[in-house]
């Protein structure tokens, strides 16, 4: 395979340049027919969940769902723009998953290498109706969990729903019976709208569909997480069976947290906003209790709400807690239809901060007014020293989209199924903020660490490699552009240091999170393999593995059908 040279030029994957032979068939697949416990569904016209009167081979509340995925084998030759529009609308990143679970072996392309032991666990919204109702935006389905369990060069993939209580009763009422990211239930009458208001008060209303990310605990439990508080569930990675909600034992309440908290082996931090007194909380959990305890506390410096803090950064000694003008909003909570920002609200006016608390010490020892800024997901930060050693700034990284929140809109699953050839994603990039620590300055900066159009000026869904959380560090892996596009449809390796990035492209497949896995024993930032679970076109999938460092395909595993796209993912490695 011809190396790819870091450049702004990003080349589309073939396979004629890779040593990995063409596509295998479907009957290709090492597929564990017992375990299949749904692969034999007849698939009804439509997906519903399968009622008691159902005569199809399949037991009442089975997930059952219309097979309307695009069977064509793809074309060759040359581009056929129409066709391509037309799978885009029913790209299978976009498409409710097929069945409920499935598990098999998987037919492996190229070689895997022998020390990748483990299971890679990617969870996200994968399921977005109930009957006949379809759901609005992407962070609305129920959560869909899939499994890569490698050993010895080979892989078992498997996928399932968690059983939520938002999924279970959607399942068992076929309809909506808690408020999702956009989807709020209809009350039946007038007294069913006050106790719903009443419930959302208390938190009874809210969703426990933890459809956002998965983490591994120091102590090996493994949970999957949202952005409200219940919905916190553990599941076991080997099954995927949906073991129970993880309770918080503290008396801290609150309904809402960081959807990504920090995980160490040592620790969990993560934020608690406070829609009452503007404000977040800090919190840290050590591994085997499950109880929070507070760090400190951080008032907000604009109003009328805290900022969505959906990611925050760490060093380390430090905790950032950013403050941006895209704020929580009590009155959008309440509205039964979605506003143009959902659950929150642009606050320009506010301005944007970013505050630095000591983690010792809960101690805020820098708070600093930025650039307005838009992110969902920091990358990392670190500290600056100098000469003496002294802190003189910290650095923190994130995938910043302009200070434009239009990207919320862009992901409706309407936007994303009408792709008509169109560039319609916007710009985003890898924003740098310098967050001075020696008091020199009320103003932090916030500018890009590479050109944009390195990554095609799209940037999100970062990993870093875990040893370097919190410190000085080269190396991230996202997803980019390759324009025109609807959708981060790239995966991309930058380089910050030499401000470049080698970029990874399947003409027509979206790609999910890259995630990084180091080498026992590797010395270098990227001595690891990069896997990510690609949604194909014609209705087809498979995951793949890079090379961390020279970001070549090593290998890839075709699944027996597409999977909707999926959002977040984390490494169990192997216990032995
Ligand atoms: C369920 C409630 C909420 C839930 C919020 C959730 C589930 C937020 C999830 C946010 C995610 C997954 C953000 C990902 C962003 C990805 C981007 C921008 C990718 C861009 C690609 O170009 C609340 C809103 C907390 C309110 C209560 C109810
Ligand atoms: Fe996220």
């Amino acid at each position: 395979m011809a190396s790819l040279a870091f450049s702004t030029l990003i080349k589309p994957y073939t396979t004629s340049s890779t040593k990995i032979p063409p596509s295998s068939s479907s009957s290709d697949f090492l597929a564990n027919k017992d375990s299949s416990i749904f692969g034999a569904t007849t698939f009804s016209s439509n997906m519903n969940f399968c009622k008691k009167s159902c005569t199809g081979n399949h037991r009442p509340g089975d997930l059952v769902i219309t097979n309307n995925i695009a069977t064509k084998p793809p074309s060759v030759g040359s581009p056929q723009p129409e066709k391509e529009i037309e799978n885009d609308r029913k790209h299978v990143a976009w498409t409710s998953v097929r069945q409920e679970r499935w598990q098999g072996e998987l037919h492996v392309q190229g070689e895997i290498p022998l020390w990748l032991n483990g299971t890679y666990l990617r969870n996200g919204p994968g399921l977005w109706h109930i009957g006949d109702y379809n759901f609005r935006h992407l962070f609305d389905g129920y959560a869909t969990l899939v499994r890569l369990h490698f050993h010895g060069g080979r892989v078992v993939m498997g996928h399932r729903q968690i059983e939520s209580d938002a999924y279970k009763a959607a399942k068992k009422n076929n309809k909506l019976c808690y408020r999702e990211f956009s989807e709020v239930p209809k009350p039946d009458n007038f007294l069913a709208y006050i106790g719903d208001l009443a419930n959302l008060f208390s938190g009874a209303s809210l969703t426990d569909n933890a459809n956002t990310g998965v983490v591994r605990l120091g102590d090996g439990r493994v949970v999957c997480l949202t952005e409200t508080i219940k919905g916190s569930i553990i599941i076991d990675p080997d099954t995927l069976d949906t073991l129970g909600k993880f309770e918080y034992s503290d008396k801290l309440g609150g309904l809402i947290h960081s959807a990504h908290p920090i995980v160490t082996n040592t620790e969990f931090l993560t934020l608690l906003p406070d829609l009452i007194k503007p404000g977040y909380l800090v919190v840290r959990m050590e591994p085997g209790t499950n109880e929070r305890r507070v760090i400190g506390r951080v008032g907000c410096r604009g109003g009328p709400a805290p900022g969505w803090v959906h990611s925050f950064p760490v060093t380390e000694n430090y905790v950032v807690v950013p403050e941006m003008p895209l704020r929580y909003c009590a009155q959008n909570l309440l509205k039964s239809e979605p506003t143009e920002l959902f659950k929150f609200e642009w606050h320009p006016h506010s301005k944007a901060y970013m505050h630095v608390m000591c983690k010792s010490s809960g101690n805020i020892v820098a708070s600093v007014e930025v650039p307005l800024y838009v992110t969902f997901h920091f990358i990392n930060a670190y500290e600056e020293k100098d000469e003496e050693g002294r802190v003189t700034a910290i650095i923190a990284d994130c995938c910043e989209h302009n200070a434009d929140t239009t990207i919320l809109q862009k992901l409706r699953l309407q936007n994303l199924r009408s792709f008509s050839g169109q560039d319609v994603l916007p710009d985003a990039r890898v924003g740098r903020f310098r967050i001075p620590m020696d008091g020199s300055s009320p103003y932090g900066s916030l500018e890009a660490a590479l050109d944009p159009n390195e990554h095609g000026k799209g940037m999100d869904m970062c990993t870093i490699n875990p040893a370097f959380l919190g410190k000085k560090y080269r190396y991230a892996y996202a997803c980019g552009a390759q324009r025109p596009c609807n959708f981060p449809n790239t995966l991309t390796k930058i380089d910050l240091v030499e401000k470049e990035a080698k970029n990874w492209h399947d003409k027509g497949s979206i790609p999910s999170e890259p995630f990084f896995v180091a080498r026992p024993g590797a010395t270098e930032e990227d001595d690891g393999v990069v896997i990510s679970m690609i949604s194909d076109k014609n209705g087809e999938g498979y995951a793949v593995v890079l090379d961390g460092s020279t970001f070549e395909e090593i290998a890839r595993a075709k699944f027996p059908y597409g999977l909707p796209y999926g959002l977040h993912g984390c490494w169990v490695p192997k216990t032995s």
